[in-house]
């Protein structure tokens, strides 16, 4: 059977994309109104594998997936870099001086505030998902209404592009996770990257005293996000991603990195997919 893969967002979403592209089109992909919901699927073993959005290139970080990673325990078992492609589409025969409004999920809307400047008649409105604005847009013959989402989703839900390639900076990039329940299993593959969460005091040189671990373990840091600890104000959690040579040189880090912050875990240890 079909490994059941979540996706946030239905089939044309870039979650979608990702998928198909990643999994070869293998799987049955199972399809979420938010990641809150995705994450609990996944938890709950009704799915197998997740592909989650965690950063975007243009829009940056998206923050409450870093704490939906952590709080449903879900381990990172890869990652996946994908150039994002907005377009804006409609039923087929307007012009864009005829929309009104533009439904979008947030971080595709981010990601052309630039081109929406130059159109302040038209009210943009955050949704769901990109594919199912599109489809929404299709199913109720919408007229002065338009969707920002993928060339595959204007195909998919017939919808024409009045505009392409709209997000602000060509080089538009994401990148995804993917997830499961349990630590990746090496099969043979170099697994060459980890996700660590800490928490941190606010004493002096608490953060710098872990970097220095990370560097004199020959570990190079390609990501830190810090965030709030709710119940703690001004106290924060580190989430923070490394690549290494060795797996030693990870393992020696991590046990020094215990003595030294409080709440220390693993989210996961994959390939490195960042060329
Ligand atoms: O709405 C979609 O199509 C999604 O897959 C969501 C999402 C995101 O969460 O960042 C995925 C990639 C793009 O950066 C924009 C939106």
């Amino acid at each position: 059977m079909n490994k059941k893969v979540g996706i946030q967002g239905i089939k044309g979403s870039f979650h979608h994309l990702v998928a198909m592209d990643y999994y070869h089109k293998d799987v049955s992909v199972m399809e979420h109104l938010s990641f809150h919901e995705l994450a609990q699927k996944l938890a709950s073993k009704e799915s197998d594998e997740a592909v989650m959005a965690i950063e975007n290139s243009i829009a940056g970080s998206i923050l409450p997936n870093y704490t939906l990673i952590d709080e449903y325990d879900l381990s990172i078992i890869g990652e996946h870099y994908t150039p994002v492609n907005m377009n804006l589409m409609a039923l087929k025969g307007q012009k864009i001086e005829d929309i009104k409004k533009v439904f979008s999920h947030p971080m595709a809307l981010l990601q052309c505030k630039e081109f929406f400047k130059k159109y302040p008649h038209i009210k943009l409105i955050e949704d769901a998902d990109t594919a199912e604005a599109a489809k929404r847009i299709s199913d109720k013959g919408k007229m002065k209404v338009a969707a920002v989402a993928s060339p595959a989703a204007a195909e998919m839900y017939g919808l024409e592009i009045l505009a392409k390639e709209i997000h602000t900076i060509k080089s538009n990039a994401t990148r995804f996770l993917i997830l499961g329940t349990e630590r990746q299993k090496s099969n043979g593959v170099k697994l060459d990257k980890a996700s660590l969460k800490f928490d941190l005091s606010s004493d002096r040189g608490s953060l710098v005293s872990v970097l220095n671990i990370l560097r004199d373990s020959f570990l190079s840091l390609t990501k830190i996000q810090s965030l709030p600890i709710i119940d703690e104000p001004w106290k924060y959690s580190f989430f923070v991603d490394v690549i290494f040579e060795k797996p030693q040189d990870f393992e020696k880090a991590v046990s020094v990195l215990k003595l030294m912050t409080e709440e220390l875990k693993i989210l996961g240890i994959y390939k490195n997919n960042l060329s």
